[in-house]
């Protein structure tokens, strides 16, 4: 079978398993590896794309490598990891300009040193498109799986919701950004959240996190599916900024705040009791929250009571 017809989704939950052991601090599909050491964890995390599939309208090659390691930062402060350093792997054709691939690794070096880390050389292939794969390994004291039981709260945090997929959504539909600074910057130059780290000091409150990359929607059903439980969507943040790119756009502001992708930001799942204590630490921290529902039993995901859509970003589709 080809894979274009198996589909993203079915592909990794197929390959995902192989290999991996039985008792793993994170199980196989969460957001990076882990293994125990020094008496906290190290956490290990890959993430690739082919430039054609990321590169927005005007993003430079040192936005795209940028990108390329944010994804893997993003996926470890969301375990709670604190990066340690970055790897970068390149394919090429022959007739890619060199300029851009000095492009890409300034930007992934920069955005190494922005999150406290270093870009600690990489790999360098031809290929038949050009593609980028960051590596990176972070540390961390108790390590936050994918989890979540009935009676949770849901919050999502930070501020990029419906900011990068109206980024998406103004690269396909040639509409300029020049009136909305804070979209190219979610779209162009997204920032993973160090600051989120600070919830270690209320990991007893927490039940679990997810990286959100291809859209809350998409994020929201992996986690319901892969736990067995359900999730209530009660309200969403719509920035006002999404709101008046939505009306400029003629698109539904929630459409983008569920379906945009390339968030780069954490869903967090608290236990009941614990949202006063975990509130307090992300108002410390400076880290924006939004709680935006609620765990069940049933697996599903409602907004406002009606079945949300499952859809969202999956390699193999164009
Ligand atoms: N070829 C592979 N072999 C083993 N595991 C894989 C493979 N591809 C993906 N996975 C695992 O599947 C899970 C989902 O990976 P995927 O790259 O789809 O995440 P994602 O949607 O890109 O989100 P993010 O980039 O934010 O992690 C991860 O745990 C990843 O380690
Ligand atoms: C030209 C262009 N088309 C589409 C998109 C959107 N997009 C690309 S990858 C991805 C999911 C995250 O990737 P991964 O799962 O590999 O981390 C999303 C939402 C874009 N940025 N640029
Ligand atoms: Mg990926």
């Amino acid at each position: 079978m080809r894979v274009d017809e198996l589909g993203e989704r079915a592909l990794v939950k197929q390959l995902a398993r192989i290999g991996y052991p039985p008792n793993a601090t994170l199980p196989p599909g969460d957001d990076a590896g882990a293994v125990p050491w020094g008496g906290g964890h190290l956490l290990l995390k890959t993430d690739g794309f082919a430039y054609r599939q990321v590169a927005l309208q005007g993003m430079s090659p040192e936005a795209v490598g940028w990108r390329a390691v944010t994804a893997v930062a993003s996926d470890l402060v969301a375990k709670l990891a604190r990066p340690l350093g970055f790897t970068l792997a390149l394919a090429a054709p022959g007739e890619a300009r060199v300029e851009t691939l000095v492009g890409l690794t300034r930007g992934a070096a920069r955005a190494a040193a922005a999150y406290g880390a270093a870009l600690l050389g990489g790999d360098t292939n031809a290929g038949g498109e050009l593609a980028i794969y960051a590596s990176g390994v972070g540390v961390a004291r108790a390590v936050l799986p994918r989890a979540a039981e009935p009676g949770d709260g849901v919050y999502l945090l930070g501020d990029r919701w419906g900011l990068s997929g109206a980024a998406i959504h103004a690269h396909y539909h040639g509409i300029p950004l020049d009136a909305y600074p804070a979209i190219r910057r979610a779209g162009h130059w997204p920032k993973a959240r160090l600051e989120v780290l600070a919830l270690g000091a209320v990991r007893d409150a927490l039940s679990g996190s997810a990286d959100s990359s291809d859209g809350l929607a998409e994020t929201l059903w992996q986690l319901a599916e892969a736990l067995g439980v359900g999730i209530h969507l009660e309200a969403l943040p719509v920035f006002p900024e999404v709101r008046a790119y939505a009306t400029e756009a003629g698109v539904d502001a929630h459409e983008l705040v569920l379906y945009g992708g390339e968030e780069y930001e954490v869903v967090l799942v608290v236990k009941p009791g614990g949202e006063a204590a975990v509130e307090r630490a992300l108002r410390a921290a400076g880290v924006p929250h939004h709680c935006v529902g609620r765990v069940v039993r049933e697996m599903g995901v409602w907004y406002r009571g009606e079945v949300l859509a499952r859809r969202g970003y999956a390699h193999f589709q164009d």
